[in-house]
């Protein structure tokens, strides 16, 4: 394997250029999926590389149907429980065409530097925040993620909390395992006929809001887009109108610039006495000395949190105050249900997205296709099929800057370029073009040809 970032052709290798009838890309067929079933049957392996020279890593417990479709391929599969500190990730990722991770492992410019071989990553969760995903596509690097596997877990664990929170479970549950029966309705609630305020009303917000609706509440949302109601929930103006109405507040906007400290202390101070916090979005978004503050107040009458500013690098670490500086007074408080990032974390919601996110990784390690990316424009070409065995696939990454397909047309434009796919993101472009009657010395002279454009940011010739 070239020691270059990209994964090249083997242009020594003749013999490479030969498709073995039996490989396959296909991803194992017990994973049904659009993806399989758009592949033709007599679609063509393609072998850019041989595939046991791929190195993925997957880090963050990623779910075993994932680690099996990467596998099945062929690829070199590391799998580790936890997320890395920076310098060791950095030793590791220096290595690997591929990586797996989760909400933890943070994919800085400063870590995607030393990622001379990387092509693509994936996100095996929802949120891509983690990632520094205008840097990855500048460097070329594809990034996907599953952007609806796990709504409904989360929707489903806010449901539980309201009622958690509202009947003070979590107290009385540790008072009995503390052996002390302590039977109180002293502020103690039905959560139906109450008033729960979303904050941000995509995926999970608006399957929350249909689950809360059959509970008997109430639902209004505020959201920055103006979004379709469902059911009878109504949308809101302004934050402020949420925080003065909901009795529930419960927070799903992603970790932007905006949204860090969203619900600090001045929106404490315009809730309803009384009320509860729910936060399972990202640990920014609420300011947590101002909760830890508006619950000693007796303001906020709990809260759930399942998202922290500094989270364990996985299990059995420690949650304490060499973390998060507040973590013992956080931890001091009554009513407060503190769950370490479970958010997604269901049988259902993992295996899901270890599926759709290895098939994309697949997808684009093998065909090239970025249907799904999250920072690359989105272009796709039909695979090519066995009966055009002596066709390769040129896929040059490049700067969007004017006159570049001329100089691609000029390079690839001699031979017979049976179709072609470009697309643009902001200052990066992704061009496809199959081309047919290409033999080993064509593919080296074009790939060479592309790589010595200024443009270039990324050259990869399937076959
Ligand atoms: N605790 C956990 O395990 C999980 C946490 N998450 C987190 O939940 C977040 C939301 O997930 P989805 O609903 O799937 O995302 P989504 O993208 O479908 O919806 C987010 C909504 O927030 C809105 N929004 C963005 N900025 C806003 C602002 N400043 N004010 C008000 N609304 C704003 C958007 O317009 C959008 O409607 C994810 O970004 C992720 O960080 C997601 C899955 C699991
Ligand atoms: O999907 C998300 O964005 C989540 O927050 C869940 O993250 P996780 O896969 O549990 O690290």
């Amino acid at each position: 394997m070239s020691n270059a970032r990209d994964i090249r052709p083997r242009q020594d290798d003749a013999s490479l250029l030969a498709t073995s009838p039996s490989a396959s890309f296909n991803s194992p067929s017990s994973h049904s999926s659009a993806f399989n079933r758009t592949v033709p049957v007599n679609a063509k392996p393609l072998k850019p590389f041989a595939t046991e020279d791929i190195k993925v890593l997957l880090l963050e417990n990623v779910n075993q149907t994932g680690r099996e479709i990467l596998s099945q391929q062929g690829y070199q599969v590391e799998f580790l429980k936890s997320s890395l500190p920076e310098d060791q990730l950095i030793e590791k990722i220096r290595d690997v065409h591929v990586i797996g991770i989760r909400s933890k492992t943070k994919l800085t410019a400063r870590v995607l530097k030393e990622a001379k071989n990387l092509i693509v990553i994936g996100c095996f969760c929802i949120g891509t925040n983690q990632v520094d995903l205008q840097y990855a596509a500048d460097q070329g690097i594809a990034v996907f993620n599953s952007p609806f596997s796990n709504s409904r877990s989360v929707a489903e664990l806010v449901i539980g909390e309201m009622v958690m929170l509202a009947r003070q479970l979590g107290d009385r549950s540790s008072e009995m395992h503390a052996g002390t029966w302590n039977k109180v309705s002293n502020g103690c609630w039905e959560i139906r006929g109450k008033t729960l305020g979303i904050i941000g009303y995509g995926h999970i917000g608006a399957q929350l809001s249909v689950l809360a609706e059959a509970m008997g509440m109430s639902v209004i949302y505020y959201d920055v887009l103006n979004i379709m109601s469902l059911g009878t929930a109504r949308q809101v103006e302004a934050l402020d109108d949420l925080l003065a109405e909901a009795d529930f507040i419960t927070c799903h906007v992603p970790e932007l610039p905006e949204t860090k400290g969203m619900i600090g202390q001045k929106q404490f101070e315009k809730m309803k006495k009384g009320s509860y916090l729910i936060n399972a979005s990202r640990g920014t978004v609420v300011d947590i000395p101002a909760l830890i503050d508006a619950m000693r107040s007796g303001k906020v009458a709990g809260a759930a949190l399942d998202v922290y500013p500094n989270e364990p690098a996985g299990n059995g670490d420690y949650f304490n105050n060499d973390l998060n500086s507040w973590g013992a007074d956080l931890r001091s408080l009554k009513n407060l249900i503190l769950t370490p990032h479970i958010g997604g974390s269901t049988e259902e919601a993992q295996k899901a997205i270890g599926v759709e996110v290895a098939q994309a990784l697949v997808r684009y390690a093998n065909e090239g296709s970025t249907l799904g990316a999250v920072n690359l424009p989105e272009v796709v070409l039909r695979s090519l099929t066995m009966d055009e065995p002596d066709h390769a696939r040129v896929i040059y990454i490049h700067k969007n800057i004017p006159g570049v397909l001329r100089k691609v047309n000029e390079i690839i434009g001699d031979h017979n370029v049976d179709k072609q796919m470009t697309d643009s993101r902001g200052d990066v472009a992704y061009l496809m073009a199959d081309i047919s009657n290409v033999d080993a010395a064509t593919i080296k002279e074009l790939y060479t040809s592309l790589e010595s454009l200024p443009s270039r940011i990324m050259t990869r010739v399937l076959y």
